[in-house]
């Protein structure tokens, strides 16, 4: 059953000059891990601020386990948030900042001690319990606002960047912790971030958000691998999907799937690369060149992994290949996936 379904959503501001959402209807089952993922200005936090009830639709409905909530307020909803903007209470420690909501729902001290010293034990903020916000670094007090949600047992669970302020590793501890613990309780998770690496470490599903509207959702490697358009193919992967123009197509393929020909058996395209430069990273090499056979003639990306050791040198042409398989068609004038074509090579 859907937990958190919203149906034709639409919200606009500005008496309808932005349409910050415009008609989305997502569905997130039980105990799913649901990640909205969209550049900066797309719609994922009004998207998740009208989920929760902070925002009232311009038209469509919100329902959480079936029922339809639009109208009702926040706390009717028996969802717990944290959002970028984490708001603890100044003069309260961080313990009883964690308890606070337990304390208002009657629960016995000793209790909500206990579940406060769990939460803060698995985001590692145990010796911080007695500080004061304003003694934090904005990533602990990230942590005292996600340990806040967590001590709630919520049926639904609505973050929104709340690893944003951490750094690198403490960013993928969190959000490993993160990942156990929705795991561990099942709680319906929808959580909003720019981050792609997150969102395909993170989800069940990832929906790809772009300018007020889902473009596609599904399961992180299938959005990956068979991306619904060019907004998706080039958004998410790092480097980006290399999009060739031809013939009133674009031919697209991952940076990981161009390697040198020797490497590629069994069906392909092969491309002479004229090579530019070079980076190593993480131990793959990034190789930079001008491809001219599959189309018009464009800059790509190739990524080596290192067990690739073929001699490679910039500035001069070397023998690269697709395999066929892996080759992906869009419409140029659409950018939306198109029936592939044969490709000379
Ligand atoms: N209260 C508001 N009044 C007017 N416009 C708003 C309001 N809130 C959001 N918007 C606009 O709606 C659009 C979506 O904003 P939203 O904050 O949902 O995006 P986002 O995807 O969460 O972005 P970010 O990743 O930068 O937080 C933006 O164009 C934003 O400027």
């Amino acid at each position: 059953m859907a937990v958190v379904e919203v149906r034709e959503l639409v919200k606009e501001f500005d008496g309808g000059r932005v349409h910050a959402i415009d008609g989305v209807s997502l569905a997130a089952a039980a105990g799913e891990y649901l990640v909205l993922l969209g550049p900066s200005g797309c719609g994922k936090t009004t998207l998740l601020r009208t989920i929760a009830g902070l925002e009232q639709p311009t038209s469509g409905d919100v329902l959480i386990g079936g029922h339809v909530v639009t109208g009702l307020p926040p706390r009717a909803r028996q969802i717990a948030m944290v959002f970028q903007s984490y708001a603890l209470y100044p003069h309260k420690t961080v313990l009883a900042n964690i308890v606070f909501p337990l304390r208002a729902a009657g629960m016995e001290r000793e209790e909500r001690e206990r579940k406060a010293r769990w939460a803060a034990g698995l985001l590692g903020i145990e010796p911080l319990l007695n500080r004061k916000p304003r003694q934090l670094s904005g990533g602990e007090r990230q942590r005292v606002a996600l340990a806040r949600a967590m001590v709630r047992d919520p049926q639904v669970f609505l973050l929104d960047e709340p690893l944003s302020n951490l750094d690198a590793k403490l960013r993928a501890s969190a959000r490993d912790e993160l990942k156990r613990f929705q795991e561990d309780l099942g709680t319906t998770t929808i959580y909003v971030t720019h981050d792609q690496a997150e969102a395909m470490g993170l989800g069940d599903r990832i929906a790809v958000l772009n300018a007020g509207r889902v473009v596609q959702t599904g399961p992180p490697v299938e959005v990956y691998d068979d991306p619904a358009d060019t907004f998706v193919a080039t958004f998410i992967g790092s480097p980006p999907m290399n999009l060739i123009p031809h013939d009133g197509r674009l031919v697209g393929f991952r940076p990981e799937h161009l390697l040198p020909a020797e490497v590629v058996p069994g069906e392909r395209v092969t491309v002479p690369l004229e090579v530019d430069r070079m980076e190593y990273l993480s131990g793959d090499r990034h190789v930079y060149g001008t491809v001219s056979r599959i189309g018009e003639r464009t800059r790509v990306v190739a990524r080596l992994p290192a067990t690739v050791d073929t001699p490679i040198t910039a500035g001069r042409t070397h023998s690269f290949a697709v395999p066929a398989r892996r080759l992906r068609f869009f419409d140029s004038r659409t950018g939306q996936r198109a029936a592939p074509v044969r490709l000379d090579g």
